[in-house]
This record gives structure tokens, C-alpha cells and sequence, in this order.
């Protein structure tokens, strides 16, 4: 972490830190008092950027199986009753929120990580934002007008000294289509697990199929 004054706050993020196992005693060794944020979102959409991301460092993009056939079992990947979903592929495995959560609970207290709704943070930044001003004991100086929607990949841009400043090519992918019953599968498979890791935060956060399937087709 780099050095900071104390009138600064230094944030240090890594998508990896949540599901690696190592991480939160380390953190906790190196300052016990952190304050965590977790971003999460639909897990369903989380597999399939993960996915795009992985496909788009790929030099031979054709050779890759496609996401249904990871998502599903290798051998038997047509989507039909029979095919289970593949919950030892990393896009996936990483959705089991409350699997990664319970290992941060072990080392930190509740109040000590702030959970953001993704989802949220793309339909309303400035509301999402507030809320870690808060827990960052910030006062509150984020409002809608900040953030303007980007015309092409359709995320909020941030709007500074007159200019509008939005994420780079590598962030809001064009996703492939999903057969709509993989996404059906996979929102079967990942309704249990949601419901556990709201359980476990308190909360619930709206990640219904339906909107899944507007926003991926
Ligand atoms: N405002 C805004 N602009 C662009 N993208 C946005 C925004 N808010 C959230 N997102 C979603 O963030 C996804 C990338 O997340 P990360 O930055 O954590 O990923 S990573 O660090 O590259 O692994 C990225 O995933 P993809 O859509 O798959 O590219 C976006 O969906």
C-alpha cells in the first residue's frame, strides 16, 4: 500500500482478493482495522464477463469452447435436463458469495465490510456511492448529476470539470448470447447460494432472470 497523510484514504482494489484464500488473514495482519468493500453482482452476469474477459486474451478465440460448454459439463453440454452445472469452473465458482464471505467473516467483523450492490452501481452510481461515503465516514459530496450513461456500452460515465470520464475498452464488453436455458440453469443453480449470502449480509438484492436475460440479449 502506498503512504499516505492521515487526512487521505488509500483504496487498493483486485477483483482475485474475494475468492483467494490466503488474502483476508493477510490483510488482517497488515492492519486489522481495514475497511473492505466487496462489490457484488448478478453471479449469472459476473461468469459470463468473466468469460468474455478470459475469451478476449485468447489469440485463438474460435478453439475456445463456448460458454455454454464450460457452464454445463464438458461431455454433455446441450443444455438439456440431464446436464449439470459445471461448479468447478473458476467463473462460476467465484459466484458462491457466501463461500467467500463466510472465510472474511472468520477475520473481520461485519461492520468492518461494506457489501455493494454492482447491479445498483450501474442502474443507480450516485445512490451506491453514497452509502460507501458513509461507511468511509466521508461526507457526502457524490450526487446523480455527477454520472451521465455512456451512449455506446450504456455504464455510467463520471462527469468531472466539464467532462465525462468513463471506464476503458476493457471494461463493458459486448457479451456473447447465452441459450436461454443454460441462463436458466445457471440462475436455478445460483438461487440457493444467493439466498444463503443474503442471509448471511442481511440483505437482498434483486437479481431476478428476467432482468438477466433483458440486459444479456
Ligand atoms: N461504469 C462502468 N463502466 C464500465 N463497466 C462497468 C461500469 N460499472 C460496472 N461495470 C462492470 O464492471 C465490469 C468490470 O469489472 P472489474 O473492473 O472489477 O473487472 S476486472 O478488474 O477487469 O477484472 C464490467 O464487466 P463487463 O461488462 O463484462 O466488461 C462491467 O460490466
Amino acid at each position: 500500500m502506498p503512504l499516505a497523510s492521515p487526512d487521505k484514504i488509500v483504496i487498493e482494489k483486485s477483483p482475485a482478493y474475494f475468492h483467494n484464500k490466503d488474502v483476508p488473514a493477510r490483510i488482517k495482519q497488515l492492519n486489522s482495522k481495514m475497511k473492505i468493500i466487496l462489490v457484488v453482482r448478478d453471479p449469472v452476469i459476473r461468469a459470463i464477463s468473466d468469460y468474455t474477459q478470459t475469451l478476449s486474451k485468447r489469440k485463438y478465440k474460435v478453439l475456445h469452447p463456448s460458454f455454454e460448454k464450460m457452464a454445463l459439463n464438458w461431455s454433455n453440454a446441450d443444455a438439456n435436463s440431464t446436464s449439470i452445472v459445471n461448479s468447478h469452473w473458476g467463473a462460476i465458482k467465484v459466484g458462491i458469495y457466501h463461500k467467500h464471505l463466510k472465510r472474511w467473516l472468520q477475520h473481520f467483523p461485519p461492520d468492518q465490510i461494506h457489501i455493494v450492490d454492482g447491479e445498483k452501481l450501474i442502474t443507480s452510481p450516485a445512490a451506491e456511492v453514497n452509502q460507501v461515503e458513509k461507511f468511509l465516514g466521508l461526507k457526502s459530496v457524490v450526487k446523480p448529476e455527477d454520472f451521465a450513461i455512456d451512449p455506446h456500452k450504456h455504464f455510467p460515465c463520471v462527469r468531472a470539470k466539464g467532462e465525462l470520464h468513463c471506464l476503458g475498452a476493457t471494461k463493458g464488453r459486448k457479451h456473447p448470447k447465452i441459450q436461454i436455458e443454460v441462463l436458466q440453469k445457471l440462475a436455478d443453480f445460483f438461487e440457493p447460494h444467493n439466498l444463503e449470502f443474503f442471509k448471511m449480509i442481511n440483505r437482498k438484492f434483486y437479481w431476478s432472470p428476467e432482468r438477466k436475460v433483458s440486459l444479456i440479449h
